[in-house]
Parts: C-alpha cells; sequence; structure tokens
C-alpha cells in the first residue's frame, strides 16, 4: 500500500486530504504539532505523531519507519492579516521548518512532495484570472514565506533528483459532504465560516472589510473552492508523481470569482436567513481581487471538480458549523461576538 506522510495532517485541509486518501486506498501517516490542528480531525486507525514538521531529524525517522514514498506538506500558518502583524513567526514556520523537512526527506532519500502553497503569491495581479506564470509579488508575509518554499523546493528537488507538485490554492472553503471534517478553529477570520457563524447566530454581524474597491460591487473578489475537490486534486497529484510526472506549479481554484457580498447572499440562502453585515475599513494586506487561470490543473491532473458551486460550499460550510454549534453547545458569548 502507497504510505504519504503528511504534515499538518490534523488541519482543516490536511484532515480532509487524510480521508481522501484512505477513500483511495492510500496509507496516510500524519505528523502535526497541534499548534492550530485538532487531533480529532485525524480519523481513527491513521497513525498520528505529534512533533513538528520542521524537525528534520523526526521526519527521516518517520518517513523510514514508515516506509513512506511521498510527502503532502501543509503544516503552516496562514492568515494573511496576521502575518502582517507578526512576519518572522511566518518565515519561521513556513520556510523555516519546510528547511527542516526537505532535510529529513533528503535524509530518508523521499522524492516525491506536493506542497501547500496559495494564491497570495501572486499578490495583487496585473491581469484577472491569473495563470502560473505571472509574476508573483506577494502584498504580505504569508505570500512572501510561502513563495520562498516553493523557490527552496524547486531548488532542492533538482539538486536531489526530487520532483514535487505545488498546488496554488485559492480560497479553500466549505466541509467534507459528508460531515467528517470541517474547520474547527475558534476565532476565525476566513469569510466563509464568519459568515456562518454570523448567520447562526455565534456572532453579531459580518465585517465587510472594505465597499470601496474598483469591483463589480466594490467588495473583494475572491475564487473560492471546495475543499474535498482540492482534496482530490493532492490525490490526483500525487498518482502523477508516482505514475513518474514531471514537477509541476499548478493554480488551484475554479477559474471564477465572488464578492463578499455574493458569498454572503449565498450563506444566508443556505441559512434560510440573511447573514447581519455591516461595513468596516479594510483589512492590510488584502488584494481587491484575486481569481484563477484554472485550465492547468484539469488538464496536467485530469482533475474533475464535483462541487464547483457557491451555494454548494455554503451549505457545506454551513452544515458543519452547525454540527459545531450543536457539539459545543456554543453560541454568541462563546464566540465573542
Ligand atoms: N485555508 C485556505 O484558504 C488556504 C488557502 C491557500 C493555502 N492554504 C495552505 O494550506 C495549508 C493548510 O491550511 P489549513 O487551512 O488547513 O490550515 P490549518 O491551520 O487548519 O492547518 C495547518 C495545520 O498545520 C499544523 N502545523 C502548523 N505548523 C506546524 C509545524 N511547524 N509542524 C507541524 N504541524 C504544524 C497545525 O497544527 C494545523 O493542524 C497551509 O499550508 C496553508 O498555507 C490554505
Ligand atoms: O470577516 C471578513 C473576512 C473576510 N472578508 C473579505 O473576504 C475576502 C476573503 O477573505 P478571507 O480572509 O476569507 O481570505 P483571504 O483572501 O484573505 O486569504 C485566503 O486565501 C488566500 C488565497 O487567495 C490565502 O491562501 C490565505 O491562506 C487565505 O487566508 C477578502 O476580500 C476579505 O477582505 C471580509 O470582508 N470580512
Amino acid at each position: 500500500m502507497t504510505t504519504v506522510l503528511i504534515t499538518g495532517g490534523a488541519g482543516y485541509i490536511g484532515s480532509q486530504v487524510v480521508l481522501a486518501l484512505q477513500d483511495s486506498g492510500c496509507h496516510p501517516v500524519v505528523l502535526d504539532n497541534l499548534s492550530t490542528g485538532f487531533q480529532e480531525a485525524v480519523p481513527a486507525g491513521v497513525t498520528f505523531v505529534r512533533g513538528d514538521a520542521g524537525d528534520a531529524a523526526l521526519v527521516e525517522a518517520i518517513l523510514t519507519r514508515t516506509g513512506a514514498c511521498a510527502v503532502m506538506h501543509f503544516a503552516a500558518l496562514m492568515v494573511a492579516p496576521e502575518s502582517v502583524r507578526e512576519p518572522l513567526r511566518y518565515w519561521q514556520n513556513n520556510l523555516g521548518a519546510t528547511i527542516g523537512l526537505l532535510e529529513g526527506m533528503v535524509a530518508a532519500r523521499v522524492r516525491l512532495l506536493v506542497l501547500s502553497s496559495t494564491a497570495a503569491v501572486y499578490g495583487i495581479p496585473d491581469t484577472l484570472p491569473v495563470g502560473e506564470d505571472a509574476v508573483c509579488r506577494p502584498i504580505n508575509p504569508y505570500g512572501s514565506s510561502k513563495l520562498a518554499a516553493e523557490r527552496m523546493v524547486a531548488e532542492a528537488a533538482a539538486a536531489h533528483a526530487a520532483r514535487y507538485v505545488t498546488l496554488r490554492y485559492f480560497n479553500v472553503a466549505g466541509a467534507d459532504p459528508a460531515g467528517r471534517t470541517g474547520q474547527r478553529r475558534a476565532g476565525a477570520t476566513h469569510l466563509i465560516k464568519v459568515a456562518c457563524e454570523a448567520a447562526l447566530g455565534q456572532r453579531m454581524a459580518v465585517d465587510i472589510h472594505g465597499s470601496d474597491y474598483a469591483t463589480s460591487d466594490g467588495t473583494g473578489v475572491r475564487d473560492y473552492v471546495h475543499v474535498a475537490d482540492l482534496a482530490s486534486a493532492h490525490v490526483a497529484a500525487l498518482h502523477h508523481l508516482l505514475g513518474g510526472g514531471e514537477s509541476l506549479t499548478l493554480n488551484c481554484g475554479y477559474g471564477r470569482g465572488h464578492s463578499v457580498r455574493e458569498v454572503l447572499t449565498a450563506v444566508g440562502r443556505a441559512a434560510g436567513r440573511p447573514v447581519p453585515w455591516r461595513v468596516a475599513p479594510r483589512r492590510p494586506g488584502d488584494p481587491p481581487a484575486v481569481v484563477a487561470r484554472a485550465e492547468n490543473v484539469r488538464q496536467r491532473l485530469q482533475w474533475q471538480p464535483q462541487y464547483d458551486s457557491l451555494d454548494r460550499i455554503a451549505a457545506d460550510a454551513l452544515g458543519w458549523e452547525r454540527r459545531m454549534m450543536e457539539r459545543d453547545g456554543s453560541g454568541l458569548a462563546a464566540a465573542g461576538g
């Protein structure tokens, strides 16, 4: 059976990919320091190691012991506005830990990597939709640290006869359609989760960060991709590498943008009542609009998304939020408004 080391597998996206790998007959092994992840997100029966993805000796030991043939690297910090306030922490975790991971892979002679990257590497794109060949000019430390990690992976792969698929995710949202995992973090900043919390009365309102951008309705535009489709892109990337495919860097989005107001309307539709909102100042480090040119991922990985709909994303995100709320009995006071 194909064994794959998943760093960050106790997080939102990593845990969805663990499920997708299991569903496809692979054997995932999770390494996570639980800094933002949850052990309960790792399915029963999956080997879980609590530790740092940057601990080269630990990575080497896990890879050797489990006979893993590939690594998927999700472990990172990923909140763009937070990175503006704490750049060194982002560089340390997103680049520094990736150095240790690669050292461990080199020592264990594991030469296949799927790397989580982000649309934040593009900054404010000159043209939309933005293609993989666009100039990368990140506008926040999150994007800069991820771009540096991408480059380091490419250089290390060339030196050590390794191959990689770097997936630049656009805005990942929704939850497992079967309800097994989703966004568990409290104090969320991502729009769709925030909107679901507001729809369920866990916070007073959604702050619309900027209503005077040069977009269709003045609010920020993003390409929202369902987390289950993203997970299937990872399985496809793994098979590409296992089949001897060349290194690739691919956008992962649907190629369609939605404004903040459109998102709030979709979540309101799913909830059966409008999402309360108020206009707030722009957030530092926020580009006005980011939409993927997304043909390459479909062509190179034969990726066929199944949940390409804002309504589906909103419904699955809301369903998950409802389950979490019922489980925790949380309300407005617990969420801090
Ligand atoms: N959520 C998005 O919209 C989005 C968009 C683009 C890219 N990404 C990328 O996807 C990846 C996963 O993001 P997510 O949304 O699942 O975030 P998350 O915070 O839910 O998951 C990250 C996981 O990594 C773990 N982790 C962090 N640093 C670690 C370290 N040094 N060693 C071991 N474990 C560590 C955390 O405990 C957590 O379980 C990240 O690389 C992120 O940059 C996310
Ligand atoms: O309470 C909120 C939250 C967000 N927004 C707006 O909604 C849009 C999306 O914001 P998110 O915080 O949901 O996501 P970001 O676009 O900031 O960033 C996300 O997507 C990026 C890729 O595009 C990165 O990968 C990053 O990891 C991830 O945080 C932006 O226009 C933002 O200003 C609001 O108006 N109010």
